[in-house]
């Protein structure tokens, strides 16, 4: 027998992982429960846009995974439309010369692959879909409701202990295990690690995993926007958006309107020059818990909230309309120049990760040059380009609008990835970034959470943490 739904839950941040929550929430504990969504800055998070000579491109998250199931029902469920993430030729530049260029002719660069790495990039795309493979098996779980109350216990349900190896393991261990080899992993492997991750090889396996993943094809982004999935989701679960920057929360003991006496959270946020609180009998935290991030302070608890360290990685994003210099990449003039996307390999001299053509949220084709004065560039790089640095990028430009992140966690393996659970009530969703930083893992962590929360408030613990699911489920069919 299930116990009346609570009357008020708080979700801190409206990003894709809050929204997402407040939705799936919503689906569970039904339309009476009043769930409040607390932002201190935009609805959207790192899913944002910046705007070009009057055209919004992506400036964070920016593309989708065909196979991100989550991402895909939201979209439809909040009738949005999809464009296709345009392909383009990649080359990947050491900081001397382009070590690989791709081709556009199909049986060419198989040709090129294999003559460069022999079958490895064959055998890279096999290893992930094995990955990809056990890593789906999450939606089958979830659609059957059922919730993990670690990181770890989920990542172990979905691939067994070679999951949990690769959160303890360097890509480059696990890479250089499976017999890939050093020419591959420096041209290929650690360019795509540094253009998504920023990182080198030396983040953890899953992570790499993922963000091998990225080479399949198929990827896709929401048209007018990312961010408007967050809006979206805001808008379907009925939550009521709170502008302000929560501050503490701490436990206390309230009496209902039922006079009976109950344990709730209270929630305590500025708005404005205003500080207000309020109290919720469940809380979810949607942000990374670290003091530059979202700087909570968990008051009162008895055992206390551990302290969260975890660094994020500074990127910064660039976009630039302008004429690109390629002769710093090759002997080729403009004109001959026909890569879309230069990645680069681990070379601390370069002041770039990449820089690629991007097209504006609304188009749905190949981007277009806008004006006489070329494409607009998306460009990563660690620190914020200066004046020279992109004049030697570009012949000319004439518009640069930069953005810095804390963007994704600086991946050390072995990973510990802080708790699901903080406290009885008070859940927490960024941990699962230790894991692999992406939109349609903030969903995931989201619906688990939601499912954690309300089989822990009806007490239906055999809907938690349950071993060999995967068998289960299976015998179930
Ligand atoms: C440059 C860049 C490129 C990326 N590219 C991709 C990509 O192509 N594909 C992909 O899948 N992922 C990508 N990612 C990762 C993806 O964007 C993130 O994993 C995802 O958006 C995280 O969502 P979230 O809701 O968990 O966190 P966030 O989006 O960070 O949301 C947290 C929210 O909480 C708010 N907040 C923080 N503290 C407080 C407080 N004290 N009170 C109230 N509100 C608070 C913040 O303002 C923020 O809006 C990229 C990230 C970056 C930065
Ligand atoms: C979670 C799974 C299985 C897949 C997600 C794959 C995916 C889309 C990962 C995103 C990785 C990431 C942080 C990319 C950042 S850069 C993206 C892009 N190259 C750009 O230019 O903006």
């Amino acid at each position: 027998e299930l116990r009346a739904p609570p009357e008020k839950i708080a979700i801190i941040g409206a990003g894709i992982g809050g929204t997402s929550a407040a939705y799936y929430l919503r689906q569970k504990f039904g339309q009476d429960v009043k769930i409040d969504v607390l932002e201190r800055g935009e609805v959207g998070g790192r899913l944002a846009t910046v705007t070009v000579r009057g055209q919004e491109y992506e400036a964070g998250g920016s593309v989708i995974h065909p196979l991100n199931l989550h991402m895909k029902r939201f979209v439809k469920d909040l009738g949005l439309s999809t464009v296709q993430s345009s392909g383009g030729l990649m080359g990947v530049y050491n900081g001397e010369t382009l070590v690989f260029e791709e081709s556009s002719w199909f049986i060419m660069n198989m040709i090129k692959l294999i003559w460069h790495y022999g079958f490895q990039s064959l055998r890279m795309h096999m290893w992930v879909e094995d990955i990809l493979d056990k890593f789906m098996r999450i939606y089958r779980y979830q659609s059957h409701d059922y919730a993990f109350s670690s990181v770890e216990r989920l990542l172990h349900s979905l691939g067994g202990d070679e999951f949990l190896g690769m959160l303890n393991r360097t890509l480059l261990e696990t890479l250089q295990k499976a017999g890939f080899s050093e020419k591959f992993l420096d041209e290929i492997v650690a360019p795509v690690m540094r253009v998504n991750y920023g990182q080198s090889m030396n983040i953890n396996g899953f992570v790499g995993a993922v963000s091998m993943s990225c080479a399949d094809s198929g990827l896709w982004a929401v048209q007018g926007g990312n961010k408007l999935v967050c809006s979206g989701l805001l808008r379907a679960s009925r939550s009521n958006l709170i502008a302000g920057s929560v501050l503490y929360i701490e436990e206390k003991t309230r009496t209902k309107h039922t006079g009976n006496p109950a344990k709730m959270y209270e929630v305590t946020y500025q708005s404005g020059s205003e500080t207000r609180s309020d109290f919720y009998d469940i809380v979810l935290v949607a942000t990374p818990l670290n003091r530059k991030m979202s700087n909570i302070t968990f008051l009162n608890f008895d055992p206390p909230i551990e302290e969260f360290h975890q660094y994020y990685q500074h990127i910064v994003t660039t976009l630039i309309k302008g004429q690109l210099n390629s002769t710093l990449f090759s002997s080729r003039a403009l004109d001959k120049f026909d890569l879309s996307t230069i990645l680069t390999t681990d070379n601390s001299d370069l002041f770039i990760n990449s820089i690629g053509i991007v097209s504006s949220v609304t188009e749905n084709d190949r981007p277009q040059p806008l004006g006489d004065r070329g494409y607009v560039w998306k460009i990563f790089s660690q620190e914020i380009l200066t004046k020279e640095q992109i004049l030697k990028l570009f012949l000319s430009y004439d518009y640069a609008v930069k953005q810095p992140w804390l963007a994704y966690p600086h991946y050390r393996p072995p990973e510990k990835c802080p708790s699901i659970i903080l406290h009885d009530r008070l859940y927490y969703l960024n941990g699962i970034e230790c894991a692999a930083s992406a939109m349609e893992m903030s969903a995931i962590a989201a619906h688990n959470a939601a499912l954690l929360a309300y089989h822990r408030w009806n007490g239906r613990t055999d809907m938690i943490d349950q071993e060999d699911l995967y068998e289960k489920l299976k015998t179930e069919l």
